[in-house]
Order: C-alpha cells, then structure tokens, then sequence
C-alpha cells in the first residue's frame, strides 16, 4: 500500500510534504494540553495549591485548544485540497495515458471494468484517502508524544499500556488480510454490475425486439445480487477481528489500572501519577481506536489503487525514433499479425500502394481487410514485419502523427453528443465556419441539416442516435474532406447508403479522395473497377493483385466473386 501510495504522492510531493507538517503540528496541538492537564493533576495534588500557576496552565491550556482550532481548521482544508489534487492528477494521467494505448488494450478489455477503474475506483480513492488520512497521521504522531509524556511520568505503567500494541497489530493484520480477500470478491462484483448494466443499456434494442427482456435482466439481477452479498461480507467478516482489536484496548487499560491501584496501595506510585494515568492513559487509547477501523479501510481503498495503478503501467504505445515521413507511400513488408497471439489472422503479407494511388482491398468476410487499414492507421502493433508510410516505420511515428496524415470513413460511424457543426469541425478544430459549411455541402449534409431544427447546430445525440445511418455516414465524409488528410482509409462508405444519395456520396468521395493515397475496402465490386490496384486476400493471405482487368483475365478469386455480384445484383426478396 506505501508503494502505491507513494506513486501517487509523486505526482503533488511539496503539497504532501506541506501536509504531512501541518499534521504533525495538528498532532502536537492536541497532545500538549495532555501535558498542561499532567501539570495540573500534580498542581491538585501537591499538598499546597498555587491558585496563580493553576490558572496560568488553565490558560495556557485555552489558548492551545484556541490554535489547535485554528491549526484543525488548515489541516482539514489542507487535506481536501491535497486529496482533490492527486485524485485529479490521477484522472488527468489515467486520461492521457489511455490516449497513448493501442486501440487492442480497449478491445481486449471489458469496458465496463475499464470505465469503473477511471470513475468508481479513482473515486473510491478520493473519498476514502481524504476521509482516513487526516486521522491516520493524527494517531500516529499523537500516540508518540502522549506515549513520551506517559514514559516521563511513569514507565512502568506506560509500558503496559503499550504492551497492547502488538495483539491490536495482529486484530489489524487478520482483518487486514481478510478485507484484501473479500474486497478483492466485493470489487469485481461491482465491476460485474457496471457492465452487465452497461449491456443491458446498449442492447436493449436487440433485448427487447427478441423478447430477451427477462433473460437479459436476469443476468443484471444476479449480478446485483452478487454485489449486496459481497458487501455484506465485506463489512462483516472483518468486522470481528476489529471489535476485538478495540476490546484488547480496553482490556489493557483495565490492567493497568489493577497494576496502578496495586502500586499506590503499596505507596510506589502517587495519587497525581494515577489520576493521570487515568485520565491520559485513555486518551493513548482514543486514536488507536480509530486506527484500528481506518486501516481497514484503507486496505479497501489500496484495492482501487493498485487497479488505478495497474491500468497506468500498460505499457504505452511507443514511438521510436520520432520520425516524421515525407512522402505517402504505404508499404507492407511481410507483415505478420494476430489480434490474439496464437491466432494469427494476416500471414506474411507484402504489397505497396504508391503515393496519390488507390488501393483496393477485396475479399471474402473476415479475410482481414479491415485489419489490414487498422494496421496502417497504428490502432495496433505488428507482431512481425513493418508497415511504412513514406519509408518510415510507423512503429517509429508518434501514434497522433499517424493519424494526423489519415482521414478515415469506416463502417461504424461514431459522433459526439453534440451539434453536426461540432462533429464536422472535429476533423480540423482550426477550421473556419466557411470551410466547415463547404465541407458539409460536399458530403451532402446541408441537404438534411436544413430539415433539422437549429440546421447545421442540430444535435446528433449519443454516438449519433438521433440521425439515421446515412446521415452519420455522410457527417463522417463531411469530417474527412475537412481534416484533408494525405492518406484516405475507406470501409465499406457507401454501404448503408440509399440509392438515391448514393451517387452524391460517390461524387464527394471523388472529392475526398482527390490527389490523395486512398485504400479503399470494396465490397461492391463496381465501384472499385478503376482503382490503380486490386488486393485480393483470402483468410489472411495475398491470393491476387492487379488491376480489375488483369484480374478478370485470371479467372481466380476475384473473377469468381465478380460473378457472384453481377449474379446478385442486390436484395430480392421474392414474394410467395
Ligand atoms: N478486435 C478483434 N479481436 C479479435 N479478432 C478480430 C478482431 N477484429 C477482427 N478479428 C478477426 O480477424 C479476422 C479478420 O477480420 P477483418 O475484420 O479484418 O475481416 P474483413 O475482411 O474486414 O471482414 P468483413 O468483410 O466481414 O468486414 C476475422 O477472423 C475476425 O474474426
């Protein structure tokens, strides 16, 4: 737990160091009017009572509970602050951190054990750490000076009092070990539920068109359920070993007071001495107390540390030696890859798409077409071979400087909950509105934003769900032809299109793809009859290229689904 502490610590030291001070001060201000109380028990008992010196530590005692309020009243402040500030540095380094992974971590991960990490589990950090922390430094400096004062006064009793300290570690260490044990179980139930309601929200179309309503919120339910049996032992099975830890406290005090009335009746200990000890020696026991239940839960809170934590030491995508290319050639030298690593799904693969050329990627479903221009943008790292723009490894790029030099049209279009004008101008932040209407205007967006209440300020809603495929489609183009990226990825673009916008569509893809170098995945093989090159792969795996002549002499694969499609021509559905 230090080391993990620690690692957040590093991220505000002076703030922590400031803090770890204002507690010690905090601590003394509540320890020394112990010691002004000593004085004034002996005062009591000295035989001859100095009204005057009795009254001066009265107020002495005062005017310390006076600054210790003043000092309280900084270290709560300070405490917040320092809590809010690496809680937010935790949130800014998880945010950055998460933009420098390849786009595998996000798919291989639940990303509702991904979302709860950077909101419940930093947040679990956040409430716990500034709740327990104060009384935690308090406790420990505290029972150091009032422990130092006892020892002044009386060792003998004093260390009796301490002697409890070890069987209080060792309550400490089995319900420690306990939380650990069931927090663990209480953690990934809550996860469970994150994500179960997370599918449960998403699909809920799906759920309800095939009647899976109870199926679907069965599985919820027991997760739910999971989740209240897993909090309930969470609180209860340390819950023992805690009250026991408080029980031995007592029971010490107990003996030492037996020790302390045997001593005085035996005349080796005065009436002032056990008064005092009577007095102070609880006040040892006070923080202790609270100790033994902060512990615990600071123990809980270290399991969303190191969950924090262990998302942070992903390894980043690197970037090697910095490199930025000239030209736009795009070059697949035996490329080598598998999403999982022994499930390769693109065997050796070599080609070369020279700059201002089209490529077109053709072939059978799931023949790695898409994984082959997710390559080419850097979502992932080859496991073998190199993929090169302009000569230079993309391994050696900077993944943003990848992107910068790619515009992408895919398949699943994802907008911003926010305005069509927004989610165009996302493809150049510093464009003008005159570039972003003439952008929208070419990707035939102006046609149905009209329609649209507030125009091209209409919202699109979450992921886009208030406009109909097409629409998103069509935005999307908008945002490529803005961000005039060199290199233009596209997958399958015109796919959800009707045929009416279509050949619209197709005119402002001219516009797109203009002087540029365009890999283009075709699952309509006619629109693809000019490109300069045709790739065609076949379960990972180059079967043919060449132009769609070339090809079509070859009579292969691609002569074979050419067929298909002038057979098929499009959706028929024959009535009986
Ligand atoms: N994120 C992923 N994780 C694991 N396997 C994946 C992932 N994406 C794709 N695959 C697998 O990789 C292989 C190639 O998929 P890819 O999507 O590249 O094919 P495709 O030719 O584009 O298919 P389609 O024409 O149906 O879109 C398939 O076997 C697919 O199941």
């Amino acid at each position: 737990m230090i080391k993990n502490l620690f690692l957040v610590f590093k991220t505000a030291p002076a703030m922590v160091r400031k803090n770890i001070l204002l507690e010690l001060l905090h601590s003394m201000f509540i320890a020394v009017p112990t010691g002004f109380l000593l004085l004034i028990v002996q005062e009591l008992f000295s035989g001859e009572v100095n009204q005057r010196r009795l009254w001066s530590y009265v107020l002495i005692m005062l005017s310390l509970l006076m600054v210790q309020l003043f000092v309280s009243v900084k270290t709560i402040v300070g405490t917040n602050t320092m809590t809010y500030t690496l809680s937010t540095n935790l949130r800014l380094r998880l945010g950055n951190h998460l933009q420098r992974l390849s786009m595998g971590t996000f798919k291989q991960r639940d990303p509702g054990d991904l979302a709860s990490v950077v909101l419940q589990d930093v947040a679990n950090f956040e409430m716990i750490f500034g709740h327990t922390v104060g009384n935690m430094a308090a406790a420990f400096f505290a029972t150091l000076i009032i422990s130092v004062f006892l020892f002044l006064t009386d060792w003998r009793l004093a260390l009796v009092l301490l002697a409890a300290l070890p069987l209080c570690w060792m309550m400490i260490r089995i319900s420690n070990y306990l939380i650990v044990q069931q927090g663990g179980k209480h953690v990934e139930a809550r996860n469970a539920i994150g994500a179960r309601f997370l599918e449960y929200i998403q699909g809920i179309r799906h759920i309800k068109s095939f009647g899976m309503t109870g199926p679907r919120f069965g599985s919820l339910d027991k997760a739910l359920n999971d989740f209240r049996r897993a909090s309930i032992r969470t609180e209860a099975i340390p819950g023992p070993f805690v009250l026991t830890g408080g029980l031995v406290l007592e029971l010490f005090f107990l003996l030492m007071l037996g020790i302390a009335v045997t001593f005085f009746a035996q005349g080796s200990l005065s009436a002032a001495v056990l008064i005092t000890f009577l007095i102070i020696g609880y006040r040892l026991y006070e923080p202790l107390k609270i100790v033994l239940v902060d512990y615990v839960i600071l123990r809980y809170m270290n399991i969303s540390l190191s969950r924090v934590i262990e998302v942070l030491q992903i390894p980043e995508q690197g970037s090697g030696t910095k490199r930025k290319p000239t030209g736009y050639e795009i070059c697949f030298e035996e490329v080598s890859f598998g999403y999982q690593e022994d499930k390769e799904v693109l065997h050796q693969l070599s080609f070369k798409v020279a700059e201002n050329s089209m490529m077109a990627l053709v072939g059978p479903s799931g023949s790695g077409k898409t994984t082959v221009t997710a390559l080419i943008a850097r979502f992932w790292d080859v496991q073998k071979g190199k993929v090169t723009i302009g000569g230079i490894d993309v391994k050696d790029m900077e993944p943003g400087e990848v992107y910068k030099l790619i515009s992408e049209v895919f398949q699943e279009v994802y907008l911003f909950d926010d305005s069509i004008y927004n989610n165009i101008r996302f493809g150049k932040m510093d464009a003008t509105e005159e570039e972003v209407i003439r952008a929208a205007d070419l990707a035939q967006v102006l046609d149905f934003a009209w329609e649209l209440p507030g125009g091209l300020q209409a919202r699109t809603g979450e992921g886009g769900n208030l406009l109909s495929g097409g629409q998103k489609q069509r935005i999307s183009i908008a945002r490529a032809l803005l961000k005039d990226a060199p290199i233009v990825l596209l997958d399958e673009a015109t796919a959800s299109l009707d045929p009416e916008n279509e050949i619209h569509i197709q005119k402002a893809i001219q516009e797109l793809v203009k002087n540029k170098t365009v890999i283009v995945v075709a699952h309509k093989l006619a629109t693809i009859r000019n490109a300069d090159q045709i790739l065609v792969l076949n379960k990972g795996s180059l079967d043919e290229q060449g132009t769609h002549s070339n090809l079509m002499d070859k009579k292969g694969l691609y002569h074979h689904l050419w067929g298909i499609q002038q057979q098929l021509g499009g959706w028929k559905i024959k009535k009986a």
